[in-house]
C-alpha cells in the first residue's frame, strides 16, 4: 500500500476545497457567459449568411463545451508538485503556479479548463500534459509529485425538478515522497467506491480514476493505431471514449477537419455510452454502428420502404459474404463491364472529320485498365485520352488546337457514346443487386473463389427486381460499401474508435479501414465475446483486413466491473471458446456476488423472485434472457404481477426503469449492478456461438449475478461454488 492517509479531513480542509470549488463553479459561469454575449462579427454581403451560421454554430459548440455536467464535480483531483515544477504559459519569467501552499506548486485537475478573470487556470483539463502525473506517479516514480489528492463527491438533488449537484464530501491524500519504494500505485477508498457505485442509467466517465495501464492507452499519440484486447470489463469502451476526448484535445484542429468517430454494436449501446463524451466537453463525434456508418453514404431513393435492413443472414451465408475474398468478386464483376470498342469513333469538326479506329482505342482502354484507377474515374480519364488521341491527329494536319478545343472533343456526343460503350457506368447497389441475382453472372466472378454451394448461399432471396425491393443484410450492405469504394474512394475521418470489433466480418472490417485510410484507429474487443458468425479468430489477421497491420496489440486484464466470483464462474467457459484467453483479474471479490438457483416451481415464479430481490438492492437490474424466449417469460412475470419492460421499447432504456428485460443478443457493452439471467442453456442453444453469447451474458453484473434455470446448466457451469 502507498501510504494513504485515512484519516478524515479537518473541517477547515474541507471548508476551503468546498470554497475552491465554487468559486471554480463561479468562474465557469462566467466563460459561458462571456462566449454567450460575444458578438458575432459578421462578414458583409455575399458571405454573411454562411460566415454567420458557422460563428453561430462554433459558438454554440463552445456554448456546449462548458456546460456544467450535472452532478460531475468541476474538479476531482489535486497535485502537490515539488516547488518550481509548475509553470504556465504566461508565466513570462517562468513563476510558479500562485497558488496556496507556500512550499508546493498546486494544480487542481478537472474535467475542462477553468481560467480566473486574468485568464490564470484555476483547474487544467485533466489531458493536459502535466495531468498525467495525476494517473501515473508513484512512489518509484512520483514525477515530481509530492501528495495525489483525490476528493469524494456525494450527488444530491436539492428539488424534485433541481439537477443533481456533486457535493464535496471527503479527500484522499497520497504521500509519495514518503512511501515505501515497493509501494505500488494506491487507488484507494475512492477508487473503490467509484467502482461500486450504483449503476443507475447511462455509463459515466472514468476521469478521475483512469488507471495507469489504460492512461498509457488514452493517451497514445494520434498517429498510433492501437488494438486493445481485454476481458469484460476491464475498461475498453471507457478507454476509447477518453482516448476520443484525449485526441480532441492534443489535434484538435486537425481531427475537426476530419472528423471521429465510435462505431459500436447497436443502438442500445450506443445509448448507452451516449453521454460519456459530452461530459467531458466533446459534444461533435460521430457515433454510430457500422450498418449505420455504411447506409449514410447510400442513396436516399434507393432505400427500401421498411429500411435497409430487412434480413438476417444465415450463419453460412453470412460467413461467405464476411470473407475478405468477396472483394476479389466484386472486383472482377466490376471490371469485367469494360467492353473492347468496336466501332470507330468520328469526330466532326467544320466540315471536317476525324476518326479514331477501335484498334486505336484499345491501347487507351488497356493502359487505364491496368493502372488501378477508380472505377468511376476511369470514365472521365478515358474521354480526356481519347480527346488527346483526336487533336494529335488534328494537329498533325496543321489544325491550331488549344484547351477549348480539348474541352469541346471531350464532349462531342460522338466521344461520349464511345465512352459509355468502352466503359459503362456503373452504380454499386445495382451491380450487388445483378451479382447476386444472377448465378450465371455470379459463377463467372467467383470462379475459382466460391465454391457452387457457397455461391448458392450468398444469393439474394426472393429475386427482387430493384434496390428497393430486395430485402438487404447487414452483410450484404457491406458489399455495396465495397462496391462503391471501387467504383469512387470514399470521404476518410482522422480517427475511428471501433468498440465489439471482434465481431466485424473481414468485409466490415475492410469497410471501416477504408474510413480511415490516411487515419488512425483505435480497435477494442475481446476475442471471447466474439458472437457472429464471422467473428475474428486473432487480431493480426483483423488489424489486416482494417488495413494497420502494424497496429500494436495490448492486452487489458485487470477487471474493474464483474466481482471474482462471478468471473471465475463465467470464466469457466473459456477453455470451449477461446482456449489460451485467460480470464481478467477482478479487482474486487465480493462474497454473496453469484447466485444459482434450480427453479423448482417454474422459471417464471424463480425468476420473479429472483428480480424482486435483485430490486431490493440498489441501482439498476437486467433480465438477461435468449432472445426467443423474453417474450413469453415477460408475458409470465406480468401475470406474476412484475411487468418487466423491454429494453429500447417505448422508451424503455437504461434510465427509465430500474428494472429491464435484456435480448441476449444486446447485452454486449452493457451492465447492470445487478443482473438475472434466465435458463442459460436457451442462450446457448439459440445461436451457433451461444457460448460466446452466454459468456457475454454472465459478465454484465457489477454487483451480483443471479442464474436461475430450468434446464441443465451447460456442462462448463455446473458444480459450481456459488457464494
Ligand atoms: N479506472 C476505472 N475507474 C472506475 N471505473 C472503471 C475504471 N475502468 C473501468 N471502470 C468501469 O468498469 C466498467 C467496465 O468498463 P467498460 O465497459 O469500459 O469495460 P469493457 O472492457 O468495455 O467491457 P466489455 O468487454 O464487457 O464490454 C464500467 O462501469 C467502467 O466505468
Amino acid at each position: 500500500m502507498t501510504t494513504t492517509d485515512p484519516s478524515v479531513p479537518s473541517n477547515d480542509a474541507l471548508q476551503a476545497e468546498r470554497d475552491r470549488l465554487t468559486a471554480a463553479r463561479e468562474a465557469l459561469r462566467r466563460m459561458r457567459e462571456e462566449v454567450a454575449g460575444s458578438e458575432l462579427v459578421l462578414g458583409d454581403v455575399v458571405n454573411d449568411k454562411v460566415t454567420n451560421a458557422a460563428l453561430r454554430r462554433g459558438r454554440e459548440r463552445r456554448l456546449a463545451a462548458l456546460a456544467e455536467v450535472p452532478g460531475a464535480p468541476l474538479f476531482f483531483g489535486r497535485l502537490d508538485f515539488d516547488p518550481g515544477t509548475v509553470f504556465f504559459d504566461d508565466d513570462p519569467g517562468g513563476a510558479p503556479a500562485p497558488d496556496g501552499s507556500a512550499d508546493a506548486d498546486r494544480v487542481q485537475i478537472g474535467r475542462r479548463h477553468i481560467h480566473d478573470r486574468s485568464g490564470r487556470p484555476m483547474v487544467l483539463d485533466w489531458r493536459a500534459p502535466i495531468c498525467v502525473a495525476y494517473y501515473r506517479a508513484s512512489p518509484q516514480d512520483r514525477m515530481s509529485v509530492r501528495v495525489r489528492r483525490r476528493y469524494g463527491f456525494t450527488t444530491v438533488t436539492p428539488g424534485p425538478d433541481a439537477e443533481p449537484e456533486a457535493l464535496l464530501t471527503a479527500f484522499e491524500d497520497e504521500a509519495l515522497t514518503d512511501a515505501p519504494p515497493e509501494a505500488g500505485q494506491g487507488g484507494g477508498e475512492l477508487l473503490n467506491a467509484e467502482i461500486e457505485r450504483p449503476r443507475t442509467g447511462p455509463m459515466r466517465d472514468i476521469v478521475a480514476t483512469i488507471q495507469p495501464e489504460q492512461d498509457d492507452l488514452v493517451r497514445a499519440p494520434l498517429g498510433t493505431t492501437l488494438c486493445v484486447q481485454g476481458a469484460p470489463g476491464t475498461g475498453k469502451t471507457a478507454v476509447g471514449l477518453h482516448r476520443i476526448a484525449f485526441l480532441l484535445y492534443t489535434e484538435r484542429e486537425r481531427l475537426s477537419r476530419s472528423g471521429v468517430a465510435i462505431i459500436g454494436p447497436n443502438r442500445s449501446f450506443l445509448s448507452y455510452i451516449h453521454d460519456v463524451l459530452p461530459a467531458l466537453g466533446e459534444v461533435d463525434v460521430h457515433q454510430t454502428t457500422v450498418t449505420e456508418l455504411l447506409t449514410r453514404d447510400l442513396p436516399e431513393r434507393s432505400r427500401p420502404a421498411a429500411g435497409w435492413i430487412g434480413r438476417v443472414e444465415e450463419p453460412a451465408a453470412a460467413r461467405v459474404k464476411g470473407r475478405a475474398r468477396m472483394a476479389e468478386v466484386l472486383r472482377r464483376d466490376l471490371w469485367s463491364h469494360l467492353r473492347t470498342p468496336e466501332e470507330a469513333v468520328m469526330v466532326r469538326r467544320g466540315s471536317r472529320r476525324w476518326r479514331l479506329y477501335p484498334e486505336d482505342l484499345r491501347p487507351l482502354l488497356d493502359e487505364l485498365a491496368e493502372r488501378g484507377v477508380a472505377y468511376g474515374s476511369g470514365r472521365e480519364l478515358l474521354s480526356h485520352r481519347i480527346a488527346h488521341a483526336v487533336l494529335s491527329l488534328m494537329e498533325g494536319e496543321g489544325e491550331a488546337c488549344d484547351d477549348r478545343t480539348h474541352a469541346q472533343v471531350r464532349r462531342d456526343p460522338a466521344v461520349r457514346s464511345a465512352v459509355t460503350a468502352m466503359w459503362p457506368k456503373a452504380d454499386p447497389i445495382k451491380l450487388v443487386l445483378g451479382l447476386l441475382t444472377d448465378p450465371e453472372r455470379l459463377a463467372r466472378a467467383a470462379d475459382g473463389l466460391l465454391s457452387p454451394e457457397e455461391q448458392a448461399a450468398v444469393l439474394l432471396p426472393g429475386r427482387p427486381r430493384g434496390p428497393r425491393s430486395a430485402r438487404w443484410s447487414e452483410e450484404d450492405l457491406a458489399l455495396i460499401d465495397e462496391a462503391s469504394a471501387l467504383i469512387g474512394r470514399p470521404a476518410g475521418l482522422g480517427h475511428i474508435v471501433v468498440d465489439e470489433a471482434q465481431d466485424l466480418s473481414p468485409m466490415q472490417c475492410r469497410a471501416v479501414g477504408r474510413r480511415c485510410a490516411s487515419g488512425s484507429l483505435t480497435v477494442l474487443g475481446d476475442i471471447a465475446q466474439g458472437t457472429s458468425p464471422s467473428a475474428a479468430a486473432n487480431w493480426s489477421t483483423l488489424l489486416e483486413h482494417l488495413g494497420k497491420p502494424t497496429g500494436h496489440l495490448r492486452v487489458l486484464d485487470r477487471g474493474y466491473r464483474v466481482p471474482a466470483q462471478i468471473i471465475d464462474f463465467a470464466a469457466r467457459l473459456l477453455p470451449a471458446i477461446a482456449p489460451g484467453l485467460g480470464a481478467p483479474v477482478a479487482v474486487r471479490r465480493s462474497p454473496g456476488s453469484l447466485r444459482v438457483t434450480p427453479a423448482a416451481g417454474g422459471l417464471a415464479a424463480a425468476v420473479a423472485d429472483a428480480c424482486r430481490t435483485a430490486l431490493e438492492g440498489e441501482g439498476s437490474v437486467g433480465l438477461i434472457a435468449a432472445d426467443a424466449g423474453l417474450a413469453a417469460l415477460r408475458a409470465d412475470l406480468a401475470a406474476e404481477g412484475l411487468p418487466v419492460p423491454l429494453l429500447g421499447e417505448d422508451g424503455a432504456g437504461l434510465d427509465a426503469s430500474r428494472l429491464v428485460a435484456v435480448p441476449a443478443s444486446l447485452a454486449k457493452g452493457l451492465e447492470f449492478d445487478a443482473v438475472v439471467v434466465a435458463e442459460p442453456a436457451a442462450v446457448v442453444d439459440a445461436e451457433e456461438r451461444g457460448v460466446n453469447r452466454l459468456y457475454v451474458v454472465l459478465t454484465r453484473a457489477v454487483s451480483t449475478l443471479h442464474v436461475v434455470h430450468e434446464r441443465p446448466l451447460p456442462e462448463a457451469l455446473r458444480d459450481a461454488v456459488t457464494g
